[in-house]
């Protein structure tokens, strides 16, 4: 079959604005950031843990690859692949397309977590050595890295056949670099199965949590039993990814699905970046140990409560909001109209500030990286990152947001004047 002619004399509906620093951004992301994540990994368990250690904890050739870590990555990825196949939960329509129709997507992500846990314990059971994935943790963060380069470049190719009207707005520049980067193909599958939705919240989430169990573990291996810290970060990331999971049709009408083409950063994002720097804390309570006060802890425990509770009743409210006005928990809010038909809340968490659910995120980030003491810069790296991603991506949605509804936008931002954080920002 000869790829789309259409799509590639460009004459495709596009987005002329370029994001993540257009072509620069697109040529020193896929440099810098697998460097930044091997980086990172190695200062964890270095004896100084320090990001401006000169020179830096390089990692030495054999600690870059062990034949165990491609053959285990195959078998996560086969594993999720067949779970996404199970025939449990519901299946859901995602967001009208441009071509007018809705794809259908499989809801059983948290089956798949809870069929994960499962195999683990088997696993466990069984005597295998799950501390070892703290050796392996570098030689894994290669083969995923690498996974993700030479699956960005299928994608790149294959939406060369895709039907215009399949690509994604922002995606068409014509410039290779940046449609590489930035993903063309809106909604890749192979046959039913989607590969975009698969990637976002399967193998690299649950990977994550997968991860911190085997520093769970490496911790019990040196020292008998795991710490307090470990426990807190273990279970307040896993609160996390099983709400992910638990939610799993609300990602069907986020930024990502709904409007982002997937290329390198998403695959690289979700497939290296999540499941290798988000745990960085417990890998790093590994080599630095943490006493921790049960006071200090119920602290944390309290403002990662409070940061869940924010995160998830905001992120419900509007995903009620969005699926059925009229619904009891959501009718009585304050809203303003908007040219598209759609409405805006103004009242209740989006009459707080504009991205309440950012809010809740960010507490929580900061509650994962306060068990390990104040000492070392490195397990607080996820919370600046995050800082610094979602005031990004608040940019973009404010951005999306003005087009989307004009004046209407206006208003609301003078109704509801702060972002993210009331009173500063
Ligand atoms: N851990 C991580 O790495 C990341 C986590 N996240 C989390 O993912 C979650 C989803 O975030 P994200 O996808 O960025 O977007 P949001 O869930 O914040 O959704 C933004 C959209 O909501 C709608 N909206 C905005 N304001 C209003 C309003 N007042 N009333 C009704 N609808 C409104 C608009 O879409 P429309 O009007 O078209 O419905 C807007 O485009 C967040 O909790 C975030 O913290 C996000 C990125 C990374
Ligand atoms: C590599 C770049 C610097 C940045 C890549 C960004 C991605 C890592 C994130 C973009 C949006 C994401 C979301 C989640 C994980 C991180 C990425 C992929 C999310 C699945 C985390 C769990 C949440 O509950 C969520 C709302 C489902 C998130 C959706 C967005």
């Amino acid at each position: 079959m000869r790829p789309n002619s259409q799509a590639l004399k460009h004459k495709v509906p596009h987005d002329t604005e370029r994001e993540f620093g257009g072509t620069l951004g697109a040529i020193c992301i896929p440099i810098f950031l697998p460097l930044t994540v091997l980086f990172l990994i190695c200062v964890s368990r270095s004896p100084e843990a320090s990001v401006l250690q000169w020179p830096p904890p390089l990692p030495s050739q054999d600690q870059l690859w062990d034949p165990v870590a491609p053959m285990l990555l195959l078998a996560w990825i086969t594993l999720h692949t067949l779970l996404y196949f199970m025939p449990l939960g519901k299946v859901s329509e995602g967001l009208l397309l441009r071509d007018g129709t809705r794809l259908k997507y499989p809801i059983n992500g948290f089956h798949a977590l809870c069929i994960s846990g499962v195999l683990l314990m088997l696993l466990l059971g069984l005597g295998a050595p799950m501390g070892y994935l703290f050796e392996l943790l570098v030689p894994l963060a290669v083969c995923a890295i690498a996974v993700s380069f030479v699956f960005s470049v299928y994608l790149y190719i294959r939406s060369f056949w895709a039907p215009s009207h399949a690509l994604a707005l922002g995606g068409n520049t014509g410039n290779p670099l940046y449609d590489f980067f930035i993903g063309r193909e809106l909604n890749p599958r192979i046959g039913s199965f989607d590969l975009k939705y698969f990637c976002e919240l399967r193998p690299g989430l649950i990977g994550w949590v997968v991860i911190n169990f085997g520093m769970l573990m490496k911790e019990v291996e040196l020292r008998g039993s795991p710490s307090l810290a470990m426990i807190l970060v273990n279970s307040f990331q896993l609160l996390y990814v099983a709400d992910a999971l638990w939610n799993e049709e609300a990602v069907l009408s986020t930024m990502d699905i709904v409007h982002d083409g997937f290329g390198f950063m998403l695959v690289f994002g979700d497939l290296a970046w999540v499941p290798f720097t988000y745990g960085l804390q417990a890998a790093f309570l590994v080599v630095h140990p943490q006493a921790l006060t049960s006071l200090r802890a119920a602290a944390i425990i309290a403002l990662n409560g409070a940061g869940y509770y924010i995160f998830r009743k905001s992120n419900s409210q509007k995903n009620q909001f969005r699926r059925d006005p009229s619904h009891p928990t959501v009718a009585r809010l304050e809203t303003i109209a908007t040219a598209t038909g759609k409405r805006l809340l103004v009242s209740g968490w989006w009459g707080f500030v504009r991205h309440p659910n950012y809010l809740g995120d960010l507490l929580m980030a900061l509650a994962w990286s306060l068990p390990c003491g104040f000492s070392h810069l490195l397990p607080y790296f996820y919370v600046i990152y995050f800082t610094v991603l979602l005031i990004h991506r608040e940019d973009r949605d404010e951005r999306q947001c003005r087009a989307k509804y004009g004046l209407a936008w206006d208003t609301y931002c003078r109704r509801v004047p702060y972002r993210i954080f009331p009173y500063i920002y």
